[in-house]
């Protein structure tokens, strides 16, 4: 059964819109942040980090963003170039706006946290009028995520190429991406993601960041399928709600619930999994698989990501996360 069908004849495969940064993930790990001496750096940011797994699977990928005019800009810059990654839509900032920075804490495979830099950064700064329409023309899927949203001008650049999405027919996906220290209230919050999601054709999220769109009066039992039933009245195809190592649900509009466990990992840091679950995820999608087999796909690169120390740069390709599943049913994985 076929949930989205995807536009053929386009140039990339997949565009994301949104945050580029750096991630210094804590070298000496299973302590907290105040006795962590050293860091090591790798680009960052949720939608960044999904295009990279996208790219690593084979994919044609191009990144709409906005970076600082300085060393970890075009540390950036040239990352996402050598992952093959189409540029030409990544805007030099001239404002003096800076690099946003994401210090982990790695207290223990259970315990992590991320201290976000966030005050004036370039990639909040991206203006409506610097998307190119021609790019997204040319893309199968446009994916954007809430942080985004979160201040303008970049909240504009959002629906301005959420606009151009839905002109050329490219597959709009929504990866929720709730960061609280971003934003100025749970009001605000809600209003402008509920707004986006409503013209979304694939929206994934967690437990979590559904009760946040909802504000709870109108799901008090957090039920899964109270939260996906209401996007199809929109433009959803498919809902789904991830639970960390529980496992996810994908909801279609035929009322199904598409069930995925988890994998066994050897947990180094959970941060990362949500990226790689849904860069998996959505390649599974656009080469026909079935929802469960992409869900599988989706959650077999997250162990691989969570096993590891970086999120971007542990993206893998799709030849490891075959041999992962295999590894996995052939018993040879145990978690933690
Ligand atoms: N401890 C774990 N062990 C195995 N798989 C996991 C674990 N944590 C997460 N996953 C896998 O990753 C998927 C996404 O994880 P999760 O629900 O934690 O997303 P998230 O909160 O968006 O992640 P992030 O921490 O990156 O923000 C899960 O559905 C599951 O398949
Ligand atoms: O999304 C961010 O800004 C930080 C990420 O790169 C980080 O590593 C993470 O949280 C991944 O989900």
């Amino acid at each position: 059964m076929t949930y989205v069908s995807f536009p053929t004849g386009k140039a990339y495969d997949f565009t994301a819109i949104g945050r580029l940064c750096i991630d210094l993930n804590a070298n000496e790990i299973n302590r907290p942040m105040e006795e962590t001496m050293t860091f090591t750096k790798y680009v960052g940011g949720s939608p960044a980090n999904i295009t990279i797994g996208m790219s690593r699977f084979g994919l044609k990928t191009a990144f709409i963003g906005k970076i600082a005019d300085d060393q970890m800009g075009r540390f950036i810059a040239d990352y996402l170039t050598r992952n093959h990654i189409d540029t030409s839509n990544v805007v030099t900032d001239k404002t003096g706006a800076v690099t946003g920075l994401a210090f982990t804490e790695i207290k223990s495979p259970t315990e992590c946290s991320i201290l976000m830099y966030r005050d004036n950064v370039a990639d909040l700064r991206l203006t409506a009028d610097e998307v190119q329409e021609e790019l997204i023309a040319q893309s199968k899927v446009l994916l954007i995520s809430g942080t985004a949203l979160a201040q303008s001008p970049s909240r504009e650049a959002v629906f301005q190429a959420l606009n151009y999405a839905k002109k050329h027919g490219a597959v709009i996906v929504f990866d929720l991406d709730y960061r609280p220290y971003t934003w100025v209230s749970p009001e605000e919050t809600a209003a402008y993601y509920n707004l986006a999601a409503e013209k979304c054709d694939i929206i994934l999220g967690t437990r979590e960041e559904f009760d946040m769109m909802e504000r709870l009066e109108q799901n008090p039992e957090h039920s899964d399928n109270v939260t996906a039933s209401k996007w199809f009245d929109y433009s959803a195809r498919i809902v789904i709600i991830k639970h960390g190592k529980e496992g996810s649900i994908a909801y279609t509009k035929d009322g199904e619930g598409h069930k995925a466990k988890s994998f066994p990992a050897k947990v180094v840091k959970t941060f990362g999994a949500g990226d790689s679950y849904a860069a998996g995820f959505l390649y599974g999608v656009m080469q026909g698989w079935t929802l469960e087999k992409s869900m599988e796909f989706g959650s077999a690169a997250a162990c691989i990501v969570i096993s590891s120390h970086s999120c971007s740069d542990a993206m893998p390709t799709a030849e490891a996360v075959h041999d992962y599943i295999e590894r996995c049913n052939r018993g040879e994985i145990t978690a933690s």
